[in-house]
């Protein structure tokens, strides 16, 4: 049941050997023992954030100049994702695109698909299918989900499934290096105790958090690399016998397949940090003999639904699927809700909250468009103070960098870009009649183009959001235009109706109301008007049919009784 190697990650390990990524710092943080955070040399790319591992915020320095190594753990693939897996991943997208575009880092992205695990098991159980279809179907739906929300693919995805020959080496070269043992059972166990005190770095990890299982444990906090199969799991051929590789031992193993014994960064959400963290960097350790194999932990915050205390989850049963929330939502909306909290925080989901992004989003929208208008010399001004707004532009521009240098903080960028839209405001005020000589458009060309240069590093779109928002509003455009025309059919069969005995005045049709003639023409006018704006009108006698351009459906007005004209 191997599979063969993911070619997308031999290509990446084979470009990060040869060098066709800039070179690797000489120094390494291999060796010693203690369990501190040790700031790594290297290349410092002028951040600062939060790491959990010294649970301080840090200078982020990188191994390489300009290139970071990123893994992240992903979704364990046996349901749809919800809006709490949307959350961290946007969130995570939002830091790596902020890395590469505002500090010029090459952020070299790999991520786990967790294709094999209980859940998935019990799933396929339920649904009598094979672990293999249901977690190739959901793999599928969360790569859709994510390039719905704008979430930049990672260089490589891997399985579990496919790299179950590499974790048993990776089991053997911790058991040879004397920190996992066998069990008679055929289960595989790492040996909390033989790495002493570095075992604990994360908040919380030092209880006895141990797993439930074989009562030969040496210590309740060991924890599985390799489980013996039980009847009707699927398994793998192991040294140890028929089994399956425990969870936190699929992330160590492919992050290290990739990167080698030494990664950047690590994000994942908060529950994360232990014990799945703690026991990848015990395992990752003791595989490769050193001292600290990821330099910086990033962890999101949860996202909540409003007034809950518990994190939206598929097990609570207190989820919003991806796709229900983009029915009614943009992805521009959700990353606007993403950007105002800080990524490490909590987050509360709810109708305040996307209200809150919606607001922020239609802000800057609406002075774009004015902007716009006052360039095309439409919007007509009284003159604005030019210098005071040039100075505003390079405050913000410095402001927004700084926040996003201090931990990505995403909220004090975004106010300080509502700050220079609020002077640019104040100073668009409209007068009938404006000196054109007085005009300053670049000024304001400068501080669009800014505002699209930050939009495009956030992911957020505003011009897809407006032609999403025209094409959802087409249904009440449809019924708007029904009613329009039901309307002048009434007018019109009014102004159509013959008189008992026709008289012969000097204008209009014989046999019509010469007073009603002009509801008549008006009804022609309308007709004529609307068909630029691409809403066709025909009239058949007294009826009239209806099509909006584009718009498939042709629709029938039908007469009041009730007979069609096609
Ligand atoms: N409510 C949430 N808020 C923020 N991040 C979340 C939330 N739920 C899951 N995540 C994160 O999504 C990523 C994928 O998680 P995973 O597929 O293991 O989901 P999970 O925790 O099993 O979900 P669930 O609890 O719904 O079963 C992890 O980094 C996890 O921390
Ligand atoms: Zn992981």
């Amino acid at each position: 049941m191997w599979g063969p190697p993911a070619r997308g990650a031999a290509l990446l390990r084979r470009a990060l050997r040869r060098g066709l990524v800039p070179g690797r710092s000489k120094r390494t943080v291999c060796g010693g023992s203690e369990k501190a955070w040790v700031r790594p040399s290297g290349f410092d790319t002028g951040v600062v954030t939060f790491n959990s591992l010294s649970k301080k915020k840090e200078p982020l320095i990188l191994a390489r100049d300009r290139v970071a190594t990123w893994y992240s753990c992903g979704p364990t693939v046996y349901d749809q994702a919800h809006l709490g897996h949307a959350c961290s991943y946007v969130r995570f997208d939002i830091l790596q695109r902020v890395l590469s575009r505002c500090f010029g880092v090459v952020v070299v992205h790999a991520m786990v698909i967790t294709d094999i695990d209980d859940k998935i098991i019990q799933r396929s159980w339920q649904e009598n299918v094979s672990p293999a279809v249901i977690s190739r179907m959901y793999e599928e739906e969360f790569k859709k989900d994510m390039l719905s929300l704008k979430v930049i693919p990672p260089a490589v995805y891997l399985r579990v499934t496919e790299n179950v020959h590499r974790i048993v080496a990776f089991i053997e070269g911790i058991i040879r290096n004397g920190n996992a043992y066998a069990t008679k059972e055929g289960d595989v166990y790492f040996d909390v105790q033989s790495i002493g005190d570095r075992y604990g770095r994360f908040t919380g990890a030092t209880g006895s958090h141990g797993e439930q299982g074989s009562s030969i444990k040496r210590d309740p906090r060991d924890f599985a690399l390799w489980k013996k199969s039980k009847p009707r799991e699927p398994y793998w051929e192991s040294p140890w016998g028929p089994g399956r590789p425990g969870w936190h031992i699929e992330c160590s193993t492919i992050a290290s397949h990739i990167f080698g014994n030494q990664l950047d960064i690590h994000s994942g959400g908060v529950d994360l940090a232990f014990p799945h963290h703690e026991n990848e960097m015990a395992q990752s350790e003791a595989y490769h003999q050193c001292r600290q194999w990821a330099n910086y932990f990033l962890h999101s915050g949860h996202l909540h639904l409003k007034g809950s205390s518990e994190k939206m989850s598929k097990s609570l049963k207190n989820y919003i699927t991806i796709k229900d929330f983009l029915q009614s939502h943009s992805a521009s909306e959700f990353r606007m809700f993403c950007l105002l909290t800080k990524y490490r925080s909590a987050i509360d989901y709810g109708a305040g909250s996307m209200a809150e992004a919606r607001a922020s989003l239609e802000t800057i929208r609406t002075f774009m468009e004015a902007a716009e208008a006052y360039m095309r010399g439409q919007l007509r001004c009284s003159p604005v103070q030019e210098a005071f707004l040039w100075e505003r532009l390079l405050e913000a521009k410095s402001s927004v960098l700084k926040a996003l240098a201090d931990d990505f903080d995403t909220p004090r960028a975004v106010g300080a870009l509502m700050n220079m839209i609020y002077h640019g405001n104040c100073q668009l005020q409209p007068v009938a009649v404006a000196d054109e000589a007085a005009c300053s458009p670049a000024v304001f060309g400068a501080m669009v183009t800014f505002i699209r240069e930050m939009l495009e590093v956030f992911g957020v779109d505003l011009v897809q959001d407006k032609e999403a928002d025209v094409s959802s509003r087409s249904g009440s455009l449809q019924a708007v235009v029904e009613q329009l025309t039901r309307f002048r059919s009434e007018v019109r069969e009014f102004a159509l109706a013959r008189q008992d005995s026709p008289s012969s005045g000097s204008s209009g049709k014989p046999g019509l109301y010469p007073d009603r003639a002009p509801l008549l023409k008006a009804c022609d006018t309308l007709r004529n008007d609307l068909a630029p704006l691409g809403v066709l009108i025909k009239d058949r006698g007294s009826t009239s049919t209806w099509e909006i351009k584009g718009d498939q459906e042709s629709r029938i007005q039908t007469r009041t009784d009730g007979a069609e004209i096609l």
